[in-house]
């Protein structure tokens, strides 16, 4: 198949490209680089020796996204493209809203106009909120706590309702629970423009010592050792994920939504403990207070998805520590 990669630049979106390319199909990525550089592409290009087209536009442009489903004959879309940081949609929310609404709804709009509707869009565990047990199933209560959360929500809206309008579209929805890690090679990972917000790219720059120390947002919570718990799940798999959702989306009616983790907790001082082990140096963290809006602990049950995508996660934490750790030595100040 061809495929479109909105975002593909990304730090998912790239990963993905890699495993898709692998599987035989050709990807054509569009990105406006609001959060990513187009090194990665190339980056994706060494490491498959294949071209790769990119297209450096915004999804809120209907020309734009015409012109590339048209002149490259999209068979199917993987939509990406979107802003993702909850602190960042909490203080600009209307830049939230407007950019990854409008990208979807321009992008949907003009997927029907040309005849493609074969649609797997990004979602998140945050759609679960503060979920009442874990781990997490598709059919847990949606409520959301923050605008990039809403966008989420809002999106898998839309697209339910664009389902239920005509047979012809075929969509899923893959909520992703917390992708880490980085690509075997050392040619491609996540590469935050900033200080990081994320725990694992937040403990890289303390191993690499671009930072001093990793605050532990609380340890009072209810949980084992205290720290927050979260399904990490190395990127490599979630990308797998993206080509076991594409292959099944043929056989596919109408929308479904999969959560895509391991299934597995890990607390934050486990986490810091495995990057320990796989850069061999300590990480000094103290213990702060707890972050606003953070939830004690969320896991996905990946069953639907081991089932009827034939996918299941198989890197464990470890792995994903040492290709992170991989992809930050050999890159100190990521694509730049
Ligand atoms: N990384 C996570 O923790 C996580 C978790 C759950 C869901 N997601 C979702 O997965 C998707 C990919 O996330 P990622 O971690 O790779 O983020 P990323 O920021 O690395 O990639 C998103 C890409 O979209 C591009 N983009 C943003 N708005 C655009 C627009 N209007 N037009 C064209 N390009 C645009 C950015 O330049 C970037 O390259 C996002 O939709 C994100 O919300 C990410
Ligand atoms: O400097 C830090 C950063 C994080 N944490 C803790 O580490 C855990 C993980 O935090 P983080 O990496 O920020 O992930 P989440 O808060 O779980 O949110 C991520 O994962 C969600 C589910 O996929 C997505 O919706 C969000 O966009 C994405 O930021 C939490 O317990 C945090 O309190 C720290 O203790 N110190």
């Amino acid at each position: 198949m061809r495929i479109l990669l909105t975002g593909g630049a990304g730090y998912i979106g790239s990963h993905t490209a890699v495993e898709l390319v692998g599987r035989g199909h050709q990807v054509v990525v569009l990105d406006n680089l609001v959060n990513s550089s187009v090194e990665a592409v190339r980056r994706v290009e060494k490491i498959t020796g294949a071209q790769i087209p990119f297209v450096e536009g915004d999804c809120t442009e209907h020309r734009v996204v015409e012109r590339v489903l048209v002149d490259h004959g999209i068979d199917a879309v993987v939509h990406f493209a979107g802003l993702k940081a909850v602190g960042e949609s909490v203080s600009q929310p209307l830049r939230y809203y407007r950019n990854n609404l409008d990208a979807l709804l321009t992008l949907a709009e003009t997927m029907g106009r040309v005849g493609v509707r074969d649609l797997v869009f990004s979602s998140s565990a945050t759609v679960y909120g503060d979920p009442e047990t874990v781990p997490i199933t598709e059919g847990s209560a949606l409520r959301v706590t923050n605008p990039y959360g809403a966008t989420k929500l809002f999106g898998e809206r839309i697209l339910e309702d664009l389902a239920a309008s005509s047979p012809d579209w075929r969509i899923t929805v893959l909520r992703y629970f917390n992708p880490v890690g980085a690509h075997p090679s050392g040619l491609i990972g996540e590469d935050p423009n900033d200080i990081p917000n994320n725990l694992f790219p937040y403990i890289s720059k303390v191993a690499a010592g671009r930072l001093s120390e990793l605050t532990v947002f609380g340890d009072d919570y209810d949980t084992p050792d205290g720290t927050g718990v979260r399904d990490y799940l190395h990127v490599v798999d979630l990308a797998r994920g993206h080509v076991a959702a594409l292959d099944h989306l043929g056989s596919q009616k109408g929308l479904r939504a999969f959560n895509l983790g391991t299934g597995r907790g890990t607390s934050v001082l486990e986490a810091v403990r495995a990057f320990e082990q796989a850069c061999g140096r300590p990480i000094p963290f103290r213990v702060g207070p707890r972050r606003d809006g953070d939830i004690a602990t969320c896991f996905a049950d990946p069953g639907q998805a081991n089932r009827e995508l034939g996918w299941r996660a198989e890197h464990t934490v470890a792995q994903a520590c040492a290709d992170a750790w991989r992809w930050q030595s050999a890159n100190p100040d990521g694509y730049r």
